[in-house]
């Protein structure tokens, strides 16, 4: 019988010393999808990645990865799990071809059994195959490593933060190439600290402090933001934020990006708002409503934590 989901996490728990890295962590990946860890650093994602490739055990709980439980059938997983992880992971004083083999035999595979799967990554490296691997752009190194992870062909590919250090336009692109591999059956589980990047995901989880927050489609994410949300501006922007927090009707006020995001409650009265901040002082407010993003999300779960 196929094995329904790709990953299957049960109260999976991992210390360190006294440091709980991952704590009683419980979802799966459906077979096919595409999914998100998306938190800041020391989420515990790293973590968790080592799990499931069978490069830590856990303490408590248990998961399995393409059906195979994570301790005791390891060696089934590594046959077929690709993993890419955060730090450059490619051998920088061999050539980019070089590498590709290397990986290759690795996992008892020529170059030419699955180069279709690579093709349309690799093409875009070609021309740089003699180079050394440490030689190449931050994109180019990504492209690379993505290589290398699919080169056996894995039914399950986990990518650790792949696109932190990569310029926005090879973000964008590394994204399409993983809805092209997601459509070839590839099941993925990425993490990624952008909040940006979780819209591209079929299902994200919201990883602090090795414990999820939430897990939905980013939509469904977003859809738990229910109170009025604004944008708030103006000269003097730290005095405001601090001002704006002393206000009637004002549930929380934080910063973000070039403006503050301001939550309201039901006695809230922009109009008042703005007089008042006028009165203190304040030149060129700017308040206006907002829809929530995955980041205001993030922001107030992690408050109710
Ligand atoms: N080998 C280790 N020994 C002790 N503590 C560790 C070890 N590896 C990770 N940690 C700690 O466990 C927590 C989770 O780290 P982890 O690397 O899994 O998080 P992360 O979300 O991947 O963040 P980062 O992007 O910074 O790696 C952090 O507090 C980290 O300091």
């Amino acid at each position: 019988m196929a094995v329904r989901n790709a990953i299957e996490i049960r109260g999976l728990t991992k210390r360190y010393g006294s440091l709980t890295a991952i704590e009683n962590i419980t979802f799966e990946v459906r077979r096919g999808e595409l999914f998100g860890l998306i938190g800041p650093d020391g989420a515990g994602k790293t973590t968790l990645f080592r799990l499931l490739a069978t490069l830590l055990n856990p303490d408590d709980g248990v998961a399995t990865v393409d059906g195979f439980d994570i301790v005791g059938q390891y060696k089934e997983i590594r046959k077929r799990v690709g993993y890419m992880p955060g730090r450059f992971s490619l051998y920088p004083d061999l050539s980019v071809e070089e590498n590709l083999e290397f990986f290759a035999a690795l996992f008892g595979v020529g170059v030419k059994d699955n180069y279709d799967l690579i093709a349309p990554i690799y093409t875009q490296i070609e021309p740089f195959r003699k180079r050394r691997a440490g030689k190449l752009s931050g994109g180019m190194k990504q492209k690379l490593a993505l290589c290398c992870a699919l080169i056996h062909r894995p039914s399950v590919l986990f990518l650790d933060e792949p696109t932190t250090g990569v310029d926005a336009v090879s973000r964008s692109e590394f994204w399409d190439m993983l809805s092209e591999l997601k459509s070839k059956g590839i099941s993925i589980l990425v993490s990624t600290p952008y909040m940006d990047e979780a819209c591209r995901c079929d299902r994200i989880a919201l990883c602090n402090n090795g414990k999820i927050l939430g897990i939905d489609t980013p939509a469904g994410i977003t859809a738990r933001f229910d109170e009025p949300l604004y944008a708030l501006s103006g000269d003097n922007m730290y005095g405001l934020l601090v001002e704006a927090r002393r206000i009637k009707g004002v549930k929380e006020c934080y910063p973000f990006g070039e403006s503050h995001h301001l939550v309201a409650d039901s006695m809230f009265d922009s109009d008042e708002f703005t007089a008042h901040l006028n009165g203190q002082g304040f030149h060129n407010v700017s308040i206006r409503p907002v829809e929530p993003g995955i980041e205001d999300v993030f922001i107030k779960l992690m408050q109710h934590e």
